[in-house]
């Protein structure tokens, strides 16, 4: 049972270790920083989405922004689309579990803001959804994915995408990315910047 504990933790680290030597997700992850940076310099703002697992990551990357990353400063717009009860249940309702995220965009997404979507295969109807409705409304699109990154790799303007066909070591991964974006946009936003 002790090597099944260490084995889980070794090929989590080894997604990471993957990550680490792949220059062009690093040069990606770097990438989608600086459009996050330049966004903070406006009134803009990033979105978040995902379902399970990914819907707990989008919050917790939004309640980093908002609130405080490494150090005290002021706050960063970010919304999770995953967080309104009443908006989820009424749009799933209504409209169908395809729309929770789609209809919350058109409704609360501007012009300039950057769209994260947040999911291991890549493929959840409800966040390609949403990618469709902010292209139309002129906001960007990441894909935060694993595996081969499904359709949202596809179609989104930047795709992150964790090398592994694990979901659990996807969503550790995710994590990771997430962290190291929101310590790029605190440093470089407020503090010394990043060297
Ligand atoms: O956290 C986990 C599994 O580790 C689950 O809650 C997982 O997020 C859910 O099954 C999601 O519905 C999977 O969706 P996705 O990653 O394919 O978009
Ligand atoms: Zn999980």
């Amino acid at each position: 049972m002790k090597n099944y504990i260490k084995n889980q933790i070794k090929k989590s680290y080894e997604t990471k270790q993957a990550i680490y030597e792949n220059e062009e997700l690093l040069n990606k992850i770097l990438e989608v920083s600086q459009l996050c940076v330049e966004l903070y310099k406006g009134p803009k703002k990033t979105i978040l989405a995902g379902n399970g697992g990914s819907a707990a990551d989008a919050q917790h990357i939004a309640a980093e922004l908002v609130g405080r990353y490494g150090f005290d400063r002021p706050s960063l717009p970010s919304l999770a689309l995953t967080t309104d009860t009443s908006n989820l249940t009424a749009i799933a309702n209504d409209y169908g579990y395809d729309k929770v995220f789609s209809r919350q965009l058109e409704g609360m997404g501007q012009e300039g803001d950057i769209f994260i979507g947040i999911s291991t295969s890549g493929n959840s109807v409800n966040i390609v959804n949403a990618f469709n409705s902010a292209k139309e409304k002129g906001i960007t699109t990441v894909a935060l994915v694993g595996r081969d990154g499904g359709e949202m790799a596809r179609i989104a303007d930047y795709a992150l995408i964790v090398p592994s066909d694990s979901t659990p070591r996807i969503q550790e991964s995710h994590i990771l990315i997430g962290h190291i974006i929101c310590d790029i946009i605190e440093k470089e936003t407020f503090g010394d910047g990043v060297s």
